[in-house]
């Protein structure tokens, strides 16, 4: 069977490289390359994407094996009805291998039709490596390679202020525009690259925060076998992703008329103040992903599908969400149920198989990030603790054990992290360690937590409670004793 390409495929149409994306990555690519592909198709957009891989190369060849073209399944509800549609996205002109071919990334920061650049380095991406080098080829870092592409650029436009450029980083991370800037601007120091380049980059360029919202579960390996004969070609870049998507992008108003996002259907927001958007999607849908895997994992289901369906584990989910993360949030009460319920719909879309395994990645900092601050909002308010979130927390613990029954989980974790819990869960297997004391030892960790969370009042002795009885009779029944009795 012959490959996805141009020419078993057809040729895309050549339009100029408008957009530099650094990330190869499924959700890129299902989210921005799809959206610039509907601007080409409905507005006189008329631009193409270059990618370049923030680490590594591999997949930027892969991504120039078939010309930039993939397959994108876009399953789920759209306006009330079940959508399954897929659709070539011919929207990337080509990928440039860093480590080969740098002279070409030199090139393209000097193409007058260059503008936007945009970036999904996960959360670790936006960091400043002290030592990267400007004559690096490529600077390790994504902000080092994105400084050298802006300084290029200014050279070659001889500091025009006509010529900046437009930063929408996609990490999930708070205030990611500000952030990225902060980091350019600390290269632009360390490299000595003048004042006139650092003026250049506040009054010529603009760096807009933004948020990004839509489940990507990547490559389909459980059905790759019937897609692949289905279509009729081989794709190795096929992904799949929801339907519902929404991108808020925190910036001027006069972004809309570069990006002419109205009247598309994109569900493609610009706006002065993004904080309540990111705020209530990471701490209800992130929150609830992170919240429910080890616990639903433990439990032993593997999707968040099966999750949110299961009789009991369905309504832990669903009353961990409305009684413990929506009171903590501001804002009308109404439109965060709107919100929670359509988030609650979409974990249980049919189509997408999202493993609990996948969302476990460094699940320690996820939910430091989105669900302690629930937690801690939850105790101040009401001066108790959130029974469910605290039972996760405990899950989280054990999920750190590393086994599910017999099984070996496959932790995915920094590994001093992964140490951290070895040793201490060795030591409680041996009986050397009262489980007491490896809560503690867990809690006060600051390195995982920022705090010391055995400050806040009863949650060692709940948490310890919650892991002697999912030690001891498993998740399940560990489950019926936070209730009291059997839940329903
Ligand atoms: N998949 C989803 O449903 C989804 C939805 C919204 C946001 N996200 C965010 O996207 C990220 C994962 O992306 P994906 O799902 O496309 O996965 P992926 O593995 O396909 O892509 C990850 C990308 O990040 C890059 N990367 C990884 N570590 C890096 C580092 N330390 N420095 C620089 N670059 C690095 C990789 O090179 C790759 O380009 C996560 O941070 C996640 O929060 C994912
Ligand atoms: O992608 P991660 O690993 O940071 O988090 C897992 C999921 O919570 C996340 O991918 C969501 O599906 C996504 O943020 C939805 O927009």
């Amino acid at each position: 069977m012959q490959r996805l390409n141009k020419h078993n495929y057809k040729q895309a149409a050549v339009r100029p490289e408008k957009i530099l994306q650094f990330g190869e990555g499924n959700f890129l690519r299902a989210f921005v390359d799809w959206q610039v592909q509907v601007l080409n198709e409905k507005t006189d957009f008329n631009g193409s994407v270059v990618v370049v891989q923030p680490r590594g190369s591999e997949k930027i060849e892969r991504l120039n094996q078939q010309d930039g073209l993939f397959t994108l399944f876009l399953q789920g509800m759209k306006d009330g009805k079940p959508v399954d549609e897929h659709m070539v996205i011919e929207s990337i002109s080509r990928g440039i291998n860093l480590f080969t071919n740098y002279e070409q990334y030199k090139e393209l920061a000097g193409k007058q039709d260059m503008r936007f650049i945009i970036s999904n380095t996960t959360e670790a991406g936006i960091v400043f490596d002290p030592e990267d080098r400007l004559e690096d080829r490529p600077p390790r870092s994504f902000p080092g390679k994105l400084t050298a592409f802006l300084y290029y650029r200014f050279q070659a436009f001889s500091g025009d202020d006509s010529y900046g450029c437009i930063m929408i980083p996609c990490e999930l991370i708070e205030n990611n525009g500000e952030k990225l800037k902060e980091v350019v601007l600390q290269y632009a120091n360390h490299w000595n690259l003048g004042d006139e380049f650092i003026n250049w980059i506040h009054d010529a360029n603009t760096f807009c925060s933004s948020l990004v919202d839509r489940i990507v579960p990547g490559f389909p390996l459980d059905s790759i076998d019937e897609k692949t004969a289905a279509l009729g070609y081989k794709d190795e870049l096929m992904v799949v992703g929801e339907q519902y998507h929404l991108w808020v992008i925190e910036g001027p108003d006069w972004i809309k008329d570069e990006l002419p996002v109205a009247g598309t259907g994109l569900n493609t927001l610009i706006v002065d103040d993004l904080t309540p958007y990111r705020v209530r999607k990471v701490r209800i849908l992130n929150g609830a992903h992170t919240a429910m895997t080890p616990v639903s994992y433990l439990y032993g289901l593997d999707t968040v599908e099966e999750s949110v369906k299961h009789q009991e584990l369905g309504v832990f989910i669903k009353e961990l969400v409305d009684h413990e993360i929506v009171p903590t949030l501001d804002g009308s009460p109404e439109e965060l149920a709107a919100f929670s319920n359509e988030v609650l719909n979409r974990f249980m879309n049919p189509y997408i198989k999202h493993y609990l395994l996948s969302i476990s990645l460094n699940s320690i900092s996820k939910f430091a990030a989105r669900n302690l601050p629930t937690l801690l909002d939850y105790v101040n308010q009401t001066a108790t603790l959130p029974k469910r979130l605290v039972f996760s927390l405990s899950c989280l613990l054990y999920f750190y054990r590393g086994k599910r029954g017999n099984q070996d989980i496959q932790l995915q974790d920094n590994p001093e992290i992964l140490q951290f819990f070895q040793a201490l869960w060795g030591k409680a297997d041996q009986h050397e360690f009262h489980i007491e004391d490896l809560v503690k030892n867990v809690l006060a960790n600051k390195q995982l937590w920022a705090m010391d969370l055995t400050s806040i009042p009863g949650l060692v002795s709940a948490v310890t409670t919650n892991l002697l009885n999912i030690k001891q009779f498993g998740v399940k029944e560990a489950l019926k004793e936070l209730y009291g009795t059997s839940i329903k």
